[in-house]
């Protein structure tokens, strides 16, 4: 137990902390932007299958070529800051119900997959990583049974990872879009950049009540079990200080560094009625591999 006096301190410390919503790079698109972008992908991307995915990929880099410039400073935006929100991005006109069982959408070539596929190229080389899940373009919602396990179709809560993060071939980026919507359903994204500040902040914090004392109440035991339990504080931790939070709507493509982030996400409550929450998920290595 701290004394009370850290715990102020503490939580006036935190309440300089940031979990933020996602503030830049976030562009929302204009209508024209959205309805170019979607007559452009109709016309330039082929429907994707896993039997013609060179062709579509090839598509797919013609069709980022095309992207509007706003879209390609957002990219560089996002590569510096680590991640980056698209917003009002088209996607079907008629979404059929959301499945209850994995893999039940895969055969069905989906607008959003060639949507998915183009921004991607934006970043580099979309691939395939792990054998189960046998698409390029990934189709996630919850699935029942599923509740305990650490997968991204999970309902349960997903505690802080980075994909597929114990082998050095793993994404560099990881797209999300958003088809259908669960305004429960809540990101996390934590930049190591924030992570390190935080850490450093508490380190320096530790220092300062370790050579001071606070309001004279305090005790070097008191400073010492303080310090201890404050260095403590794991990545895991200090992530859930400083994440940036978003709730992803309809027509939000997330894209972030696999390598500079690590991300979480709420427990969903699934209805199991066709209307729970729809993404398309895409692993991209950057340049070409
Ligand atoms: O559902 C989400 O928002 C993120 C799930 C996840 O961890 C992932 O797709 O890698
Ligand atoms: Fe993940």
């Amino acid at each position: 137990m701290l004394p009370p006096a850290i715990g102020r301190f503490v939580s006036h410390f935190k309440t300089n902390m940031m979990i933020t919503e996602i503030q830049q790079p976030y562009y929302t698109l204009t209508s024209e932007e959205k309805r170019y972008i979607r007559e452009m992908v109709d016309d330039v991307v082929i429907p994707y299958s896993t039997e013609n995915f060179d062709a579509f990929i090839h598509s797919c880099q013609q069709a980022a070529k095309l992207m509007p410039a706003r879209l390609i400073g957002w990219k560089q935006e996002t590569e510096q800051f680590d991640l980056g929100l698209l917003r009002n991005l088209p996607t079907e006109d008629f979404l059929v119900d959301t499945p209850k069982r994995q893999f039940v959408a895969d055969h069905i070539p989906m607008f959003s997959d060639g949507l998915v596929g183009a921004i991607a190229a934006l970043f580099g080389q979309t691939y395939l990583f792990e054998r189960p899940c046998n698409r390029h373009i990934q189709n996630i919602y919850p699935v029942r049974g599923e509740s305990a396990a650490q997968f991204p179709y999970s309902t349960n809560e997903l505690d802080w990872h980075v994909e597929n993060g114990a082998y050095s071939a793993r994404a560099d980026w990881v797209g999300l879009l958003c088809i259908r919507e669960d305004k429960q359903a809540i990101t996390k994204i934590a930049r190591y950049d924030d992570i390190e500040w935080y850490q450093e902040q508490l380190s320096s914090l530790i220092g300062t009540i370790y050579s001071h004392g606070i309001d004279g109440l305090f005790h070097e035991e008191y400073a010492a079990s303080a310090k201890m339990a404050m260095l403590d504080n794991s990545w895991q931790e200090s992530a859930e200080q400083v994440y940036i939070r978003v709730v992803l709507e309809k027509g939000d493509m997330l894209m972030f560094n696999n390598r500079n982030t690590i991300h979480a996400r709420s427990a969903i409550t699934p209805k199991m009625d066709g209307t729970d929450r729809w993404l398309k998920r895409v692993l991209v290595a950057s340049g070409t591999i």
